[in-house]
């Protein structure tokens, strides 16, 4: 789980995304209104533009029409009335463009009226008509009239055009009826289809409607148009003529309305078209944007978050590791509980700052310690580090006759006084360091002056977290001891496999315990319930290790617990090997009770202890059997005897225990 740093950076990356493909949509989709309005609205200008255009050459080819036919009438025609209707039946195809056709002479008598093609009596002729023919007559130039009529169906425009003599006066008129709503003109198709959204109408300057998708509405007045009666009196407050040009488009009341003027006939074509109905198409154009736009927001924003998690990776994995250290160590006082990531990893580096400078304090408290030790200890002590001599103690550099300079930094193997002593040491370490962590022996050193030094040599393994082997080893000078043990009487009273005393010489040696004890109780030097403790130990099931690994291993495991048994009393007291794999420990001034504690320690380190042959490790047990000597005793046969029943005891409870007896016991008890 992410910090409050991270979590708060990945929501900053995610609200950046939203915002940037929000703002992203908004700026599209009102750029595309924009532009979609603005097409709409060219759209809809050239429209009426290309309708008004329409209207005013449809406009042109009637007068065109009417022009044709016009230079098909001689003057002597026009005297002659049944003539001229026989050449415009026959000759002028022309004529059936027009709804009606009529011809006056210049004297202002009608002499054709013909109506759908068949000829009508002048007098049907209607009063408008005539009075366009008579004024196109006094003003000689051609004219297009206003619309005439009051219904839809027979509203009409007339187109006038004067017949003029070779001498250029004006012998009659000639002129041509067209219904609005007749194929030629204003078809009713061109406002259709008719929607409640859009409408197309023509209508005059002033305001008769020509043209509506609604019929009903045709000669009805535009001024009852929503939207377009504004813009209709907008013009006509302006005044401006009608021409052709560029059609104009404004927006009255969520309405666009476009309009185009038709000059001739000074008629408007318009289209009026709601906002909303314009608009349609591109709500459906917006909502795929913003539907687009929330897909890409959720796809980027899934990656940002990913992202972000990828490039905090290394920041979550401190926080964590700050987490642990804190939790574990726990928080100074000053600190007071947080989850921030900046905060914890403060806190943690303010922890190790701490904890490194407590450490140093230590570090130099442990070195004058040392120090101190190195230079007051009455025993010589080595500390080595792969091979090397590290530190050395007075004493040490007196035993060796060496400066501790000269010796700091130089190879182990310097102090041997020969190879074989030394490889005899790296294999004791070896082999203690996979069984005890230690190990000990006798080795010949060689002094600064050439001369030997015999040493018993104590050592410790440690190995430090670069995988150095150190080790330090007390040297006790042997030299006597040394002596001792090549003398002829040296190897009658001590046991050659275990160099540990042996019976004859512990039997004379604890007869003079004995005696010393008596002494002291006598001088009343003895501690309260205190006299000389013996304990007897046999090796739990030694027959097996003989039988299992062979004889050979079987004295290499007498021999090792012969040095860890005499490792762990020769402070209190002294080990002996009775025989075979029996051994006796003698405690002098002990008490029945811390003889049981030792005997205890003895029991437990041994079962502690692995004895390795050949690769393969066992474990050894013993069984201990303690008696602790009256003052009054003058015989040892007893009281061995005693310990040895004491011993049974412990095997007979099922061994690898201790079990304390007193000389007086009887067997069976
Ligand atoms: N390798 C070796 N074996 C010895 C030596 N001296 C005696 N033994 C053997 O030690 C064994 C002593 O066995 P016991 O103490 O009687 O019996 P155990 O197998 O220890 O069984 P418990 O004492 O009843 O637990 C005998 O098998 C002896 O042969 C010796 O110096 N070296």
């Amino acid at each position: 789980m992410p910090g409050p740093l991270v979590r708060r950076m990945m929501l900053i990356a995610l609200l950046c995304v939203a915002l940037a493909g929000g703002l992203a949509a908004w700026v599209i989709s009102h750029a595309s209104g924009e532009e979609m309005t603005e097409r709409l609205v060219r759209q809809q200008t050239d429209e009426v533009e290309l309708v008004a255009r329409l209207l005013a050459s449809k406009v042109e080819q009637s007068q065109k029409v009417l022009g044709t036919v016009a230079e098909g009438i001689t003057p002597q025609m026009l005297q002659s009335p049944s003539l001229l209707e026989w050449v415009l039946k026959q000759g002028l195809p022309a004529v059936r463009f027009f709804d009606a056709m009529e011809i006056a002479r210049a004297d202002g008598r009608l002499i054709l009226n013909l109506q759908s093609g068949k000829m009508e009596p002048a007098a049907s002729v209607d009063m408008d008509e005539r009075d366009i023919l008579l004024r196109t007559m006094v003003q000689g130039k051609p004219l297009v009239s206003g619309v005439l009529g009051t219904a839809a169906a027979s509203a009409r425009v007339m187109f006038t055009l004067p017949l003029v003599a070779d001498d250029g006066k004006v012998v009659g008129v000639v002129g041509g009826v067209l219904r609005l709503q007749s194929q030629g003109l204003l078809p009713h198709s061109l406002g259709l289809p008719a929607r409640d959204d859009s409408r197309l109408i023509v209508f005059t300057s002033d305001g008769v409607i020509l043209s509506h998708p609604q019929l009903e509405r045709v000669m009805g007045n535009v001024r009852s148009e929503p939207g377009l009666d504004k813009a209709y009196a907008q013009w006509r407050s302006e005044l401006k003529p009608i021409s052709t040009g560029r059609g104009d488009t404004v927006v009255v009341q969520d309405r666009l309305i476009s309009m185009a003027g038709v000059p001739m006939p000074q008629w408007w074509v318009a289209r009026v078209t709601e906002s909303h109905a314009l608009l349609a198409p591109l709500h459906g154009t917006h909502r795929s944007i913003w539907w687009t736009a929330a897909a890409c927001v959720t796809a980027v924003g899934l990656l940002a978050m990913l992202a972000m998690a990828w490039v905090a990776a290394p920041l979550t994995r401190l926080h964590r590791r700050a987490q642990s250290i804190l939790l574990t160590q726990g928080l100074p006082d000053s600190q007071p509980p947080t989850s921030a990531e900046s905060d914890l990893l403060s806190g943690a580096l303010d922890h190790l700052e701490a904890q490194q400078l407590h450490h140093g304090h230590q570090a130099e408290f442990s070195r004058l310690q040392l120090q101190g030790i190195l230079e007051q200890a009455p025993v010589g002590i080595v500390i080595t580090r792969n091979d090397q001599l590290e530190l050395l103690s007075q004493q040490a550099s007196l035993m060796l006759g060496f400066s501790r300079a000269e010796l700091e930094g130089q190879l182990v193997k310097r102090l041997f006084a020969d190879e074989a002593q030394f490889e005899t040491l790296e294999r004791q370490m070896r082999e203690g360091a996979i069984t005890r962590g230690g190990y000990e022996g006798e080795f010949a050193l060689r002094r600064k002056d050439g001369s030997l030094l015999w040493a018993r040599v104590l050592g410790r393994m440690a190995f430090d977290r670069t995988s150095a082997m150190a080790a330090v080893w007390v040297l006790e000078d042997m030299a006597t001891t040394h002596e001792e043990r090549h003398s002829p009487q040296w190897s009658r009273s001590h046991d050659a496999l275990t160099n540990l005393p042996n019976r004859t010489a512990f039997l004379e040696r604890l007869k003079a315990q004995l005696v010393r004890n008596a002494e002291l109780a006598r001088a009343e030097q003895l501690s309260a319930g205190s006299g000389v403790a013996l304990l007897f130990i046999d090796v739990d099931h030694f027959t097996l290790v003989n039988d299992r690994l062979g004889h050979e291993a079987g004295d290499m495991l007498l021999k090792q617990f012969s040095s860890l048994l005499e490792e762990l009393v020769r402070h209190v007291g002294w080990a002996a090997r009775l025989g075979g794999d029996e051994f006796a420990v003698v405690l002098p001034d002990c008490t029945a009770a811390r003889a049981e504690m030792i005997a205890e320690h003895i029991r437990a380190s041994v079962e502690e202890w692995e004895f390795v042959y050949e690769g393969e490790a066992s474990i050894t047990t013993v069984s201990i059997g303690i008696v602790v000597a009256p003052a009054d005793l003058e015989e040892v046969t007893p009281w061995l005897r005693a310990a040895d029943m004491a011993c049974y005891y412990a095997k007979r409870a099922g061994r690898n225990r201790v079990v304390v007896r007193e000389v007086a016991d009887k067997a069976s008890a």
